[in-house]
């Protein structure tokens, strides 16, 4: 009998892999098919033309399934000129393995009407109930326009809870030994590009992006933190998504002196769960911030099944079935299971966390 899941991972890694190689010809263009230059959260072609195929794949093997994703297509709608340069991109990004693309994935989107009809589809309010699909297709747009990290991010939570977690990396090297460095290649895509899976009770893998499906994969564990002083953190590079103020207390507080790698995007997360950083902070900067479930539910449960803890500031675990946000958490600490609660109190410790 196959593993639970093993339908779902397999369509999850392939979806991911694709539209991650999507993104990744949107990034080598110098442009960066930026959509919205002075949004506070831009957005680009790639992000539409990742949606698009995931959502795809999706509807082709689960078509009853809901699906939570970030964007919608009514601009696509209004634009017709931009619709087409998406149209252009998803019709043209396909796998090199014909039976994965259409055994497995469905095949081509079928038209431009098709592909805005996909994105509009991904308008589930979440919840508690049934299987939902998490997709933000491209996380940490900032760092990708910046040339830095972003994350392809996939999760399918089930009840409320998540089953299977898949991010796709394309800027992070293959080799999880690499040392942790937020350095993205310049635009390089020589020994870059990995996607980190996990499966509830099954562990947490890494495989190079250019061969994704259910082979070659390597287990992949947290670096065990025996000298909290010698740890090193992960935080976001954006001021405005994470106090780095607060993380610089809490680190003197625990005796870190190494500083901070600030890095875009989930690859945080799959970068502790390799083993290549420690800890993961994400401090609140406002009171009424909430953060997106698409932002943390891959990277939630692979740093669990990696043999790490992840809750808010309040220690309690992420809840992921409140509807399309965290609406119930405040921040987050991802850490190896052995030091999460030292490191829970300190942050507990500093006044206004
Ligand atoms: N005030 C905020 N606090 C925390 N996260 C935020 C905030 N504003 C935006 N974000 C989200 O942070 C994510 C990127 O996180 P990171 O800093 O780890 O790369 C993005 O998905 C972004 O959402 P959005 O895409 O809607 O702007
Ligand atoms: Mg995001």
């Amino acid at each position: 009998m196959s593993s639970p899941y093993s339908k779902e991972l397999l369509v999850a890694q392939l979806a991911v892999q694709r539209a991650s190689l999507l993104t990744r010809r949107v990034f080598l263009d110098s442009a960066k098919g930026t959509v919205s230059k002075s949004d506070a959260s831009p957005v680009t072609i790639g992000d539409f033309g990742a949606q698009a195929l995931i959502i795809a794949a999706l509807r082709h093997n689960f078509p009853s399934d809901e699906i939570v994703a970030e964007e919608e297509g009514s601009k696509l709608r209004e634009d017709a000129a931009l619709a087409d340069r998406i149209w252009e991109l998803v019709k043209s990004t396909k796998l090199d393995d014909e039976k994965a693309e259409t055994e497995v994935l469905g095949g081509a989107v079928k038209n431009k009407e098709h592909m805005i009809d996909l994105i509009d589809s991904g308008n589930s309010k979440g919840g508690r109930a049934g299987r939902i699909w998490a997709i933000d297709p491209i996380d940490g747009t900032k760092g990708f326009l910046r040339g830095g990290q972003y994350a392809v991010c996939l999760a399918l939570m089930v009840d409320g809870d998540v089953k299977v977690g898949v991010l796709g990396c394309p800027n992070l090297p293959v080799d999880d030994a690499a040392p942790l460095s937020a350095d993205a290649g310049a635009g390089s895509d020589e020994g870059r590009g990995v996607i980190f899976s996990a499966v509830l009770g099954q562990g947490a893998t890494s495989r190079p992006l250019t061969s994704a499906g259910l082979a070659g994969g390597k287990s992949i564990a947290m670096k065990p933190v025996t000298e909290l002083s010698a740890a090193s953190f992960c935080e976001s590079v954006e001021a405005g998504h994470s106090n780095q103020g607060d993380a610089a207390k809490i680190a003197e507080k625990l005796g870190i002196t190494r500083p901070s790698v600030r890095m875009d995007s989930q690859a945080k997360y799959g970068s502790i769960a390799r083993g290549a950083g420690d800890i993961y902070l994400r401090l609140p900067t406002s009171k009424t911030y909430q953060e997106k479930i698409w932002d943390h539910a891959a990277g939630d449960l692979i740093v669990r099944e990696a043999g790490g803890q992840v809750t808010d500031v309040l220690g309690r675990r992420l809840d992921f079935g409140h509807g399309r946000t965290l609406a119930e958490n405040k921040g987050v600490i991802a850490a190896p299971k052995a030091v999460h609660g030292q490191v829970l109190k300190v942050v507990q410790e500093v006044p206004g966390v």
